[in-house]
């Protein structure tokens, strides 16, 4: 078959190689019944690490090896640290004025700055302990009501009220109005950030943006949701006059005392803060899905869930709950381990965020040209024979460990595993998101064993979406081991 570049082959450029295309759909042929990012694997094994799609009118770069990656996250950081704007991700960010979708510059690095050293720092992360605690507890006793009677768990959504409860009460407090209306809102947002609408795909036509509802939806729900936060951010401003400001100092506070300071070199007006706290929700919304995955491969391999379940119990039998002072002085390095093989199989985010070519630049020999969109497998790299040889498939935490196969880690310099990114742009979040993991899947397993329910094995496909979450709901069924304080 003929190869085709995606970008007009410009005098003497030497693009990388793509799929050949279609007038007007470009590559999106290539994709269609598959998920993207498998789609994209497969694409990558024929065009190579470096390869350009023409998704709709989008000029785009998809980086499928640990080299490429490097050579984008780390060598060209500055290069690719900035991110493109569809249609519906300006609509839904008030033009990219939070951080996750902030154009690099001036106004993303003091956000950023304020996200690292006030809002996701270790000090903060861990003054929520209690929150977290008290919302795993809520999770424990309906597990151990379902376990009562013999029942099945919902774990998506218990795993999710327990993500959402907690991230919400650190964002801003409990004391929250018209909170499921704004959990709606955001909820809708998650789903048009999924890109791939007619509207993103071809930004430039009038016709299709006025045909699709996307933008326009997006549009209404950030108006929604900036309306509530208004009347939230009114009761936080008035609570602080009082100097009633709550046992713990949440997130919308932190941001309304820097405003309030004003020793910032660019003032922080109050619509930045209102995106800044919607992204934390949006960062938040990868955590639970990964729960689900963990718990769901942890059931189908008992070996598994055997040894981490023996961990967590040996560490706290004396003690009769999970306490999180105790986690970390307990250090529970297997089921950390846990984690980081669920983080590799089932990336949450599988191409990250994508990433735009601020100035024309090579890499790995090829040029890539200012203006195109990046987007890094990270799904791909995780499963990828290279890096995992012999069973990249398999879900096997002991990989990680002394001498079995892997060193890599998710901090960022390991690029066959960056399910939170590298670089400049890397996630802020990871520590506010290891902290919720690692006291959930500790709690769950100490309390009860669990099983499904018919013994059937369970099906393991992943759903459409911008995360890759399970498409069938998991149940599962406890068996109370561990009485679980207070029932
Ligand atoms: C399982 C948990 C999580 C995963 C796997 C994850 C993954 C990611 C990834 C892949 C990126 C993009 C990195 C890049 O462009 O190189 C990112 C960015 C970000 N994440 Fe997370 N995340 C998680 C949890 C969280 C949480 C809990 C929060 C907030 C409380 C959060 C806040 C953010 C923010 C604000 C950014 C944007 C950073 C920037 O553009 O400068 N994340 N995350």
């Amino acid at each position: 078959k003929r190869r085709r570049s995606a970008a007009a082959p410009e005098h003497g450029l030497r693009l990388p190689p793509g799929p050949w295309q279609l007038p007007i759909i470009g590559s999106l042929h290539h994709m269609i019944g598959k998920l993207p990012h498998h789609a994209m694997r497969d694409l990558a094994r024929r065009h190579g690490p470096l390869m350009l799609l023409q998704l709709g009118e989008v000029p785009t770069l998809v980086v499928s090896s640990r080299e490429a990656a490097r050579e984008v996250m780390r060598t060209h950081d500055a290069v690719f640290a900035t991110r493109p704007m569809s249609p519906t991700m300006r609509a839904l960010t008030d033009g990219g004025r939070g951080i996750i979708m902030a154009p690099y510059g001036a106004h993303w690095r003091q956000l950023r700055r304020i996200t690292i050293t006030k809002l996701l720092s270790a000090r903060r992360v861990n003054s929520f302990r209690a929150v977290r605690e008290e919302e795993a507890a809520v999770m424990l006793r309906v597990c151990a009501a379902a376990a009562a009677e013999s029942r099945a768990v919902n774990m998506r959504e218990r795993l999710s009220e327990l993500i959402t409860d907690t991230t919400m009460r650190a964002a801003m407090g409990d004391r929250i109005k018209d909170r499921e209306v704004l959990l709606r809102a955001l909820d809708e947002a998650i789903v048009l950030a999924a890109g791939f609408n007619p509207a993103d795909l071809w930004p430039s036509s009038r016709i299709v943006s006025w045909l699709s509802s996307a933008v326009r939806r997006s549009e209404e729900i950030r108006q929604t949701s900036f309306g509530i936060l208004d009347e939230i951010i009114k009761d936080h401003l008035e609570r602080m006059k009082r100097g009633d400001g709550g046992e713990v100092e949440d997130l919308l506070d932190v941001l309304l005392k820097v405003q309030k300071d004003g020793e910032l070199p660019i003032p922080l007006d109050t619509d930045v803060i209102k995106v800044a706290i919607t992204d934390i929700f949006a960062g938040s919304e990868t955590t639970a899905p990964t729960l689900e995955w963990a718990m769901a491969e942890l059931v189908q391999n008992p070996k598994v869930m055997e040894r981490a379940t023996a961990e967590v119990r040996r560490a706290f039998a004396a003690h009769g709950s999970v306490r999180e002072e105790k986690l970390v002085e307990a250090g529970l390095q297997y089921l950390l381990l846990v984690i980081r093989e669920t983080l590799r199989l089932h990336t949450p985010l599988p191409f990250l965020i994508p990433q735009a070519c601020q100035e024309p630049c090579r890499v790995l020999g090829y040029d890539v040209p200012q203006g195109i969109t990046v987007m890094v497998n990270a799904w791909a790299l995780g499963r990828d024979e290279r890096y995992w040889p012999g069973d990249p498939d398999a879900f096997r935490p002991e990989r990680f460990e002394a001498g079995g196969g892997s060193a890599a880690d998710f901090k960022g310099t390991d690029y066959e595993l960056l399910p939170f990114g590298a670089g400049r742009r890397m996630c802020p979040g990871l520590g506010f998101g290891l902290a919720n993991m690692e006291l959930a899947l500790a709690s769950l397993l100490f309390h009860f064993d669990w099983e499904v329910p018919d013994g059937a094995k369970l099906d393991m496909t992943e759903a459409f979406g911008i995360t890759a979450h399970r498409k069938s709901r998991l149940l599962l069924r406890p068996i109370l081991r561990v009485p679980v304080p207070g029932v």
